[in-house]
């Protein structure tokens, strides 16, 4: 048997198997079997992957990947926020590459991937799910574009083929402490309650994938969801904004039952409705901080910022002054939201928040 035949066969027992108190285990087994043969799936092929035409390089402050069914409108999106232009037309499968462009924004450098569609079973190789799925890895934000006409079964959809390769949306990482031993056993230990996953089943799934030494210590409360992906390990936790496209072509009330869903943006690319809040929103959900520099005795330039990554360091600032600046630091005065006092004196490790103003002093 394959290993697709093996998938179907496990997601069909877990289909028909009822979910209860007595079947949960029996379930979380079966999902961790499951994981097991997916991540089988992707391991060759990964370093493949790329691909003609899906090997951009990485550039500016931040990348967003368009990800949705053909003909959804992501072509025409990019053809409206960059200077890139890629083809968009009628008829499905009209993109076949990766085509990267740039959006400014807020003194941002953003990269905008617009992507084939992908279409049920991507994750499983086909069309070309599988690389569209691998630059979608390599993004700080999906953008998860649908066609507000169509029915809302499409989200449900791309989320199962990007959930199958171990790609987490909204989501942050449980935490887990899961650390492999030379010997000793499995060590297990919940620092709270858990209404779901049992020592047993900890267990168990350890056991099945063959971890026999191993220090587990849960931190909160968790699903076997969640512990199986700590064990998988290779899970990719990213932001996705829901994107429902073409909304002059549906009703003002349809239009508004679908703007309150969480994550959600309605807009019009073509007919450029909402579309300066779609770019605030992508601002927003790629969380980047804008931090000014400043030089001794003199003021900062409020014109230009520096783009730095929410959780950000002193560090992370100097590399994106100068690659070699880190080495010359000495100490750095703060002015701003994350200083105690006006200036405070800190070192490269100091976190730094939003408009906040830096100057460093050098050895
Ligand atoms: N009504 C309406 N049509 C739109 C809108 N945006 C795009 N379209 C149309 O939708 C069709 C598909 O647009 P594309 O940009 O090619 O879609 P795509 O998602 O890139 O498609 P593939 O590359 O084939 O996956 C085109 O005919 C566009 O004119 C919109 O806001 N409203
Ligand atoms: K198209
Ligand atoms: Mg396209």
């Amino acid at each position: 048997m394959g290993i697709l035949e093996k998938i179907s066969d496990i997601e069909r027992e877990i289909g028909r198997t009822q979910k209860n108190k007595a079947t949960e285990h029996h379930l979380g087994m079966l999902k961790g079997k499951l994981a097991k043969l997916r991540a089988e799936l992707l391991e060759p092929k990964t370093t493949s992957v790329k691909g003609e035409g899906f090997d951009v390089m990485k550039s500016g402050d931040a990348r967003v990947s368009l990800i949705g069914f053909p003909s959804v409108g992501k072509s025409t999106l990019l053809g409206k926020f960059t200077e890139t232009h890629s083809e968009a037309a009628s008829y499905e499968f009209t993109t076949l590459t990766c085509i990267p462009g740039k959006m400014l924004y807020h003194g941002a450098n953003i990269q905008i991937l617009d992507l084939p569609g992908i279409i049920q079973g991507a994750s499983e190789g086909k069309g070309r799910g599988r690389q569209v799925i691998a630059v979608a890895r390599t993004s700080d934000l999906v953008v998860m574009m649908l066609d507000a006409t169509k029915s809302y079964e499409q989200k449900r959809l791309l989320e199962k083929e990007l959930e199958a390769v171990g790609i987490r949306l909204n989501k942050r990482k449980p935490n887990i402490y899961f650390k492999l031993k030379k010997g000793g056993g499995v060590t297990y230990n919940s620092l709270v309650k858990q209404p779901e996953l049992t020592e047993k089943f900890a267990r168990d799934l350890l056991h099945q994938y063959k971890i026999f030494n191993a220090e587990v210590i849960v931190r909160e409360e968790v699903t076997t969801d969640d512990f199986i992906d700590v064990i998988v390990g290779n899970r990719k936790y990213l932001p996705c904004l829901y994107v429902y496209n073409k909304i002059d072509a549906i009703s003002i009330e349809e239009i508004d039952r679908i703007a309150r869903k969480e994550h959600s943006i309605v807009v019009s690319i073509e007919q450029d409705l909402n579309t300066d809040r779609l770019k605030d929103k992508i601002w927003e959900y790629l969380n980047l901080l804008r931090v000014y520099t400043k030089r001794h005795g003199e003021y900062p330039d409020f014109n230009e910022g520096l783009i730095i990554r929410d959780g950000a360091t002193v560090e992370h600032a100097c590399h994106t002054i100068h690659r070699s600046l880190a080495e010359q630091f000495r100490y750095a005065l703060v002015w701003g939201k994350s200083a105690k006092h006006t200036p405070q004196r800190v070192g490269l490790s100091h976190v730094l928040n939003n408009e906040d103003v830096v100057q460093i002093v050098k050895k």
